[in-house]
């Protein structure tokens, strides 16, 4: 296949419902992809140097080639991981090449980095997605006349494959769920490894809340894993209660597309969310913002609960059909006074995507050709 000399990728960051740190465990996950996205510029460059530029994370570095032998592992720092991620990949795909080619990569994310959106895997999939064409492993997807386009099934499970890679060196021991989100896009059920997009899902109104509380995947994740060997007895019960919280959600969901939804139907959504948030306090993920802001959105009549790894990061919240829109706003308003951002989201948003420059947006396109 032909290789690229520059392209422009995106991938979408996610929110899990239901089913996050049990997915690690081989418990049912249900996600989806969200309208906020990573975008990656790769230049095919003639010099023998590959450069990286990470604005998110003022990470700025460049090597030459011939230095490029071997690379440290170890670090769990946030430059450290994104950059080892990058060089992985980039080493890896490039093997068999008789040169390794100079590179000038961008990233840039409309995601909070570290807040539970899955920006690590919008990351590696761009990656994956850019060194793969540039290797011109799979095609450039992009005819003269499309503003965006994707790659084939083929195509799009090679790049999953690379970006779970790149997630085993961000999270340690990562799941899948969210390279297949930031793959495929939608709304997911993940299972084992198993991805099955959800057809039938009704349109739901999410409120999403940063708490800006900093913490790490890998860590949170290596949290849980070890209070399960410490009281496996206690814990894989919770873990059984999760995987059944998000069976019982994808059921409600389909019945709430074919019958039509029901109040009956979101106080059930509404008791899933409660009782998911207590589940992953006992895995010990919580976090005091998390537990104040569920309760400020409870005294506005609203169910929220973390998503992603926890122990700060992001909530989401559930309005219904019922949330008038002043309630909205005064929860917004409440929220943000203790320093929290806070949005209504759109979700159900495309996989990775190669798109042509002028399909961007005029402020993506100025980060990603600044640096
Ligand atoms: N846009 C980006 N630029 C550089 N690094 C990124 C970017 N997005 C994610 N990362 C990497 O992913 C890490 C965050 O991953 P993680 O702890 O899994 O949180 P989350 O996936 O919920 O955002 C960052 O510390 C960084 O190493
Ligand atoms: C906690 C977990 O279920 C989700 C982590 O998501 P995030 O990195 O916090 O966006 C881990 C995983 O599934 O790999
Ligand atoms: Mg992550």
């Amino acid at each position: 296949m032909a290789a690229v000399q520059e392209c422009f990728i995106s991938a979408p960051g996610k929110s899990i419902l239901h089913g996050e740190h049990a997915v690690v465990h081989g418990k049912v996950a249900l996600a989806v992809a969200l309208n906020l996205r990573t975008y990656l510029r790769l230049q095919v460059a003639s010099s023998s140097q590959v450069s990286i530029s990470l604005p998110n994370i003022n990470t700025f570095l460049c090597w030459d080639l011939r230095e490029l032998t071997a690379i440290a592992d170890g670090s769990t720092d946030t430059r450290s991981m994104a950059v080892l991620a990058f060089l992985y990949t980039y080493l890896c795909v490039f093997s068999e090449s008789e040169v390794l080619p100079g590179l000038k990569v961008c990233v840039w994310s409309e995601l909070p980095t570290g807040a539970g959106l899955g920006s690590s895997a919008a990351y590696t999939v761009c990656v994956s997605a850019a060194l793969l064409t540039a290797r011109g492993t799979i095609s450039s997807p992009l005819t003269h006349s499309q503003e965006s386009a994707r790659w084939s099934e083929q195509e799009l499970e090679l790049i999953n494959s690379w970006a779970f890679q790149g997630e085993k060196i961000i999270h340690g021991n990562p799941s899948g769920v969210d390279n297949a989100v930031g793959t495929w896009g939608g709304f997911l059920r993940y299972h084992a490894g198993k991805i099955t997009p959800l057809s039938k899902v009704p349109t739901l109104r999410i409120l999403l809340t940063n708490t800006n509380v900093p913490r790490s995947t890998k860590l949170l994740v290596s949290r849980v894993k070890d209070r399960i060997n410490q009281y496996p007895t206690v814990m894989i019960p919770v873990l059984e209660s999760v995987d059944a919280v998000s069976r019982i959600c994808e059921c409600t969901l389909a019945e709430m597309a074919t019958e039509g939804a029901s109040a009956k139907h979101y106080s059930t959504l509404e008791d899933l969310i409660d009782i998911n948030q207590q589940h992953l306090n006992v895995m010990g993920v919580g976090h005091e913002a998390l537990n104040t802001l569920c309760q400020l959105t409870l005294a506005h009549g609203l169910h929220s609960k973390l998503t992603g790894a926890g122990g700060g990061g992001c909530a989401i919240t559930l309005l219904t059909p019922e949330t008038g829109e002043c309630v909205v706003r005064d929860v917004i308003e409440d929220l943000k006074k203790l320093g929290f951002d806070c949005w209504e989201t759109s979700i159900g948003s495309p996989g990775v995507l190669m798109h042509s420059p002028t399909s961007l947006t005029h402020s993506v396109i100025h980060i990603l050709n600044k640096y």
